[in-house]
This record gives C-alpha cells, sequence and structure tokens, in this order.
C-alpha cells in the first residue's frame, strides 16, 4: 500500500504577524522549547573573539600579509568564527543593506507571497521559521533568502532593493574571495586553491536576511536553532541588537562583534575541504522582548556542481586519511533542506563506522 504523503502544515503566519498581534502576552505553544539546564552562555566581553585586519591581508607589506595569514589560520583553528575589521564597506552601505531588508518585512504580507516557501535553489524566497515543513517547534523569525551569484536576483520590492544588494553582496563576495585565498595559504595549499578547487567563478552566493521581532517569552523561544553554513564562508552583519550565540570550548558566547566589524564563520564545506582541520561552527540566534533584531548572513559556496572532499593535497602533505566521503554541493543542499536534524551536517559525511548511513 501507498505511503500516505505527510500532511502540510497549513498556510503559515508570519513570525512578524504574531509578534504583532494586539495584547500578546505568550507564545503560540508550537514555538516554545524546554531551555537546556546546561546551557552555558557568556558575553563576548569576557573572551576574546579573534579579529582579522583585513587592510593587512590586502594591502600589508609582505611581513604584514604573512602575520594576517598566520592570524587567520589561528582563528579558523581556534574558532571557527572571527570578526573582520578595515574590510572597506561603507558604513552607509551596510545601514542601507539593513534598512532594504527590513523595508521587505514591512510589505504588506500579499506582497511577499509570490516569494513564499517553495523549493531551497529558488531565486527568492520568503517564509517562517527555520524550515518550516519539517520543524517540529516553529522557530522565532521570517526570512527572506535570495541567490545573488552565479546570477544576481532581487525582489522588485522595496524600490532600492536591488540597487543595494547588489552593490553589498559584490563587496562581500569580494572579501569572502580575499579571505579564502588567505585561507588557502594558510593551510599550505597556495593563495588560488580553493578559488579553483571550489570553481569560484561560478560560485554560489545566497544573501539570507532574518527578522526576529520582540518576542514576550525570549526565555523559551529561539530565533534560530544550533547549526553549522553549508558553504565555505559566510559573512555576517546586523543591526547591532545581540542575539548571535557562538559555541566555543563548551559554551555559548554571545556575540556582537565590534561596531562596523562583519562576522565571518567557516562553512561545511570548508570543514570537509581542510579534512576537518578548519571546522564548521555551532551557532544559533536568541529573541528578545523589546526590539527588532535583523540580521542578514551571506552564504558563498562553491558552484552547485563541485563535488566537495578533502583536498588530496593536504591528505598527502599531513598524511592523513581522507575524513569525509566527497559529496556535491547542490545534493547537500537538498538533503540537508529535508530535514530537521539539529546541529551539524558534516557528521553525516564523516567516514565513520556508521558508514551504513549511507
Ligand atoms: O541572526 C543571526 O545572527 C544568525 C543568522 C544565521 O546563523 C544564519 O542566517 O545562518
Ligand atoms: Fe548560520
Amino acid at each position: 500500500m501507498a505511503e500516505t504523503a505527510p500532511t502540510l502544515p497549513q498556510k503559515i503566519t508570519t513570525i512578524k504577524t504574531i509578534a504583532e498581534s494586539p495584547g500578546l502576552t505568550s507564545i503560540p505553544s508550537i514555538y516554545s522549547f524546554t531551555p537546556n539546564p546546561h546551557d552555558h552562555v557568556v558575553s563576548d566581553t569576557q573572551v576574546s573573539l579573534p579579529a582579522i585586519d583585513y587592510s593587512l591581508l590586502t594591502s600589508g607589506t609582505p611581513q604584514q600579509r604573512s602575520k594576517a595569514i598566520d592570524d587567520l589560520g589561528k582563528a579558523c583553528k581556534d574558532w571557527g568564527f572571527f570578526m573582520v575589521i578595515n574590510h572597506g564597506v561603507p558604513e552607509r552601505l551596510v545601514r542601507s543593506m539593513i534598512d532594504v531588508c527590513r523595508g521587505f518585512f514591512d510589505l504588506p504580507e500579499e506582497e511577499k507571497e509570490e516569494y513564499r516557501g517553495k523549493h531551497v535553489l529558488d531565486p527568492i524566497r520568503c517564509g517562517t521559521s527555520f524550515n518550516a515543513s519539517v520543524d517540529e517547534v516553529f522557530f522565532w523569525k521570517d526570512f527572506l533568502k535570495i541567490i545573488s551569484w552565479p546570477v544576481f536576483h532581487s525582489p522588485n520590492k522595496p524600490a532600492a532593493f536591488s540597487e543595494t544588494s547588489l552593490e553589498y553582496s559584490t563587496r562581500t563576495r569580494e572579501i569572502a574571495r580575499e579571505l579564502l585565498r588567505g585561507i588557502s595559504e594558510s593551510l599550505g595549499l597556495g593563495p588560488n586553491y580553493i578559488q579553483k578547487a571550489m570553481n569560484l567563478e561560478q560560485g554560489l552566493q545566497v544573501i539570507a536576511a532574518n527578522f526576529y521581532p520582540p518576542c514576550p517569552q525570549p526565555e523559551i523561544a529561539m530565533g534560530m536553532p544550533p547549526h553549522s553554513d553549508h558553504g565555505l564562508l559566510t559573512l555576517l552583519i546586523h543591526n547591532g541588537i545581540s542575539g548571535l550565540q557562538v559555541q566555543h570550548e563548551g559554551k555559548w558566547v554571545n556575540v556582537n562583534g565590534i561596531p562596523n566589524s562583519i562576522l565571518v564563520n567557516i562553512g561545511d564545506h570548508l570543514e570537509i575541504l581542510s579534512n576537518g582541520k578548519y571546522r564548521s561552527v555551532l551557532h544559533r540566534a536568541a529573541v528578545n522582548n523589546k526590539v527588532t533584531r535583523i540580521s542578514i548572513a551571506i552564504a558563498h559556496g562553491p558552484s552547485l556542481d563541485t563535488v566537495v572532499s578533502p583536498a588530496p593535497e593536504l591528505l598527502e602533505s599531513e598524511k592523513k586519511a581522507a575524513a569525509y566521503t566527497g559529496i556535491k554541493y547542490k545534493d547537500y543542499l537538498q538533503l540537508q533542506q529535508s530535514s530537521n536534524l539539529d546541529g551539524k551536517w558534516t557528521m553525516l559525511i564523516r567516514i565513520c563506522n556508521e558508514r551504513e548511513l549511507w
């Protein structure tokens, strides 16, 4: 007998609509979590987050560049997360990018309808929660995801969205490319290795804008569950409101970054390529009961058809066996989208005793 198709959730209301309901004092039960009593959260003023000076990487003396590459390698190894300073992106561009994203979320619901839901590789897609078709508990956020490279896409509203996101995504891509050159060198692979092996000319760039409105019970709701990002590097900005937490040495570190810095984290595919030398980092987003938080994470990945596996040159130089099986980037994205697995996805493709997973 044929299996019954899983029931799709009814039309899902945006979190913006729920948060704006008059007199809301508690959250609907589908949003409610049991907080983990073992979670230990510290502030980034208590631990010092690595800072990478981009200007030294791109226009420093050879000694300064070499020091910046060492710092970069260390940040990738110890944290998988760092902030980039002196990146040259004007503050007004960062502010405009946040404003146009807010403008999109503020559009009347029916104007966002044409971009609602659908497939992970749709060029423009908005929705609510993390992965609403499979989430068991919902997350307190709405999102907008746009593919901005190798082909640029943009919603046609608000009016300035297209121009601003084109400028910002172009600048971000340039920074990601330079960081990846440095990271490639830090792995002893030469500056252009990652660019060529991952076919970055055709590499996927996805803008993910996240909208977290005030939540009446922030202690039992989550904006985003612990996850690692797909791709090689994610570059993130936000509107100055706390919420991002990064896992480091068994603790959750509240991360704001210093003003005007760009926050960067290692994605799953850099973990695979580096054979686990650099790990993608678990992070999550908390919510608050006072103000809307907006974050914009831009993921930079290989081209969709690239099969990512540990770099043979690295295995050779480090005399190590491959710890991951190769997987096509596109297949990884599709697999990830169809599951509600919490946490890290690279676990699935680590070569381990549970090989029968595959
Ligand atoms: O809102 C944040 O700070 C985190 C966003 C994030 O992790 C993501 O979009 O992948
Ligand atoms: Fe993320």
